[in-house]
């Protein structure tokens, strides 16, 4: 297994070129199984996540694989309706094979992820969204199977504005007969690239990125062609990176629109963010100022950027409270910033952070994806090294971090345990 170990200290300065979006790239892939054909998605970035859809849809029996930053599917001949175990257990997105396998071939089968290290993660809106639009669904032996003679349009309350749930039931709806109206539906920039992609492809939706989703279904769609939207979490994260070493960096392809609850609470840190014609430049204050945050759907401060937002204010004076309200626990970072000299106190839901002068490198273990990214960040502005251990997290959802990292001046390398 390998380990990323950094050396602190330095300010970075230069530019990154952001990559594509890891939560955009997943639900594109998986509908390209709404249509016969051969799909190309670019600007597909190289991850342990999109290995195991590109994985999951050769499973299902499509001829999937990646040239250069192209993923191609020819989704013509489908020899199977399953998502095992083995996959669904390594990447949560798995259930987004749910929708298009149902709407194509009515019927589909895909092992039930369980809890993850964040929060229990249900997927019972999803269900509810099928069993509206008609499907039978089952239970059995740790697997969700869900049937439809045909898919009839309906309209879908959600309880919560769910990010999964809203892609799985857009995917669903583009071929069931008539109109479908999503209510409560989530608004991420990921769920509005989801909705041209489909529309691109002969679907007829309107109204993404707002709470209420319309589709006319239609009878068949076209195979898609389309190019993923730049990563706004992998952005943010070295937007954190430039503010907490005190740099000067310019994010190539950081897009403002989707980033404006955490510009906001970045300016309030004292972190000076100017627009330019190909990014964001990101420039770190002497001191950072404590602000609070609370987590929430989009455009709210995403729940995704709570971690590495914390190991900002590690660094911040004064003191800062930060409310998680999207997973009941995703506070598994606080424990490995402790290690490293960070004074944080956890109140219920909340994280009480008082910033300290100094943190001192120490050997941490990622427990999750964003955590790992966080622990990164923390070691970018110790003293000493700072070894962060079961980095598979961290090849999930970002891109050759250490040497982009690098690239900008940070002491850092990705070695074998
Ligand atoms: C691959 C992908 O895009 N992952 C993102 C997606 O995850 P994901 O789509 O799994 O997250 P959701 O938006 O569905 O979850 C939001 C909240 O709703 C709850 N819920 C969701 C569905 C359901 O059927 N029942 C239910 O109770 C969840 O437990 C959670 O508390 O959105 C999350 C919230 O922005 C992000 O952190 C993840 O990075
Ligand atoms: C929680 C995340 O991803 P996933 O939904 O794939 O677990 C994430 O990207 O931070």
């Amino acid at each position: 297994m390998d380990k990323i170990v950094i050396k602190g200290g330095v300010p970075l300065n230069g530019e990154v070129q952001v990559s594509g979006a890891k939560n955009s790239a997943l639900p594109l892939l998986f509908a390209t199984l709404l249509a016969e054909g051969q799909s190309e998605i670019c600007n597909i970035p190289d991850l342990r996540d999109i290995n195991t859809a590109v994985k999951l849809l050769c499973e299902l029996g499509a001829d999937a694989g990646r040239v250069q930053d192209c993923v191609r599917v020819d989704a013509c001949k489908i020899a199977s309706i399953e998502a095992p175990y083995d996959l669904v257990k390594t990447m949560r997105a798995s259930v987004l094979v749910l929708g298009p396998l149902l709407a194509r071939f009515g019927h589909a089968r895909v092992s039930l992820p369980g809890g993850c290290a964040i929060g229990a993660r249900p997927i019972d809106q999803h269900l509810k969204g099928f069993e509206a639009l008609g499907a039978e669904i089952t239970l059995d032996h740790g697997y969700v199977e869900a049937k439809a003679e045909k898919l009839v349009g309906a309209k879908i309350n959600f309880d919560m504005p769910t990010v999964g749930g809203t892609e799985n039931l857009l995917m669903a709806a583009a071929l069931a007969e008539g109109e479908t109206v999503l209510e409560n539906a989530a608004r991420e920039p990921e769920i509005v690239q989801l909705a041209d992609a489909l529309n691109s492809m002969g679907a007829k939706i309107e109204g993404a990125g707002t709470a209420v989703i319309r589709i006319q279904g239609v009878e068949k769609l076209q195979p898609l062609e389309c190019s993923v939207i730049p990563d706004r979490i992998e952005a943010g994260t070295f937007m954190i990176a430039a503010a907490i070493t005190g740099g000067n960096v310019l994010i190539k392809g950081a897009v403002r629109e989707h980033q404006e609850a955490l510009i906001g609470k970045m300016v309030e840190a004292g972190v000076r963010i100017e627009e330019e014609a190909d990014g964001l430049r990101v420039v770190g204050p002497g001191k950072i100022r404590s602000v609070d945050i609370r987590t929430s759907v989009f455009p709210g401060f995403p729940t995704d950027m709570q971690a590495q937002f914390m190991a900002l204010m590690t660094r911040a004076e004064g003191s800062s409270r930060i409310s998680e309200t999207v997973f009941e626990n995703r506070f598994m970072h606080v424990g490995e910033l402790q290690r490293m000299g960070a004074d944080i106190l956890i109140d219920g839901n909340s994280a009480i952070i008082r910033g300290v002068e100094q943190m001192t490198g120490a050997p941490v273990m990622a427990t999750d994806l964003r955590a790992s990214a966080s622990l990164i960040l923390a070691g970018l502005a110790s003293e000493n090294t700072t070894e962060v251990s079961r980095i598979y997290h961290l090849d999930r959802g970002y891109e050759k971090i250490e040497k982009k990292l690098a690239a900008l001046g940070a002491n850092v390398w990705r070695e074998k345990e």
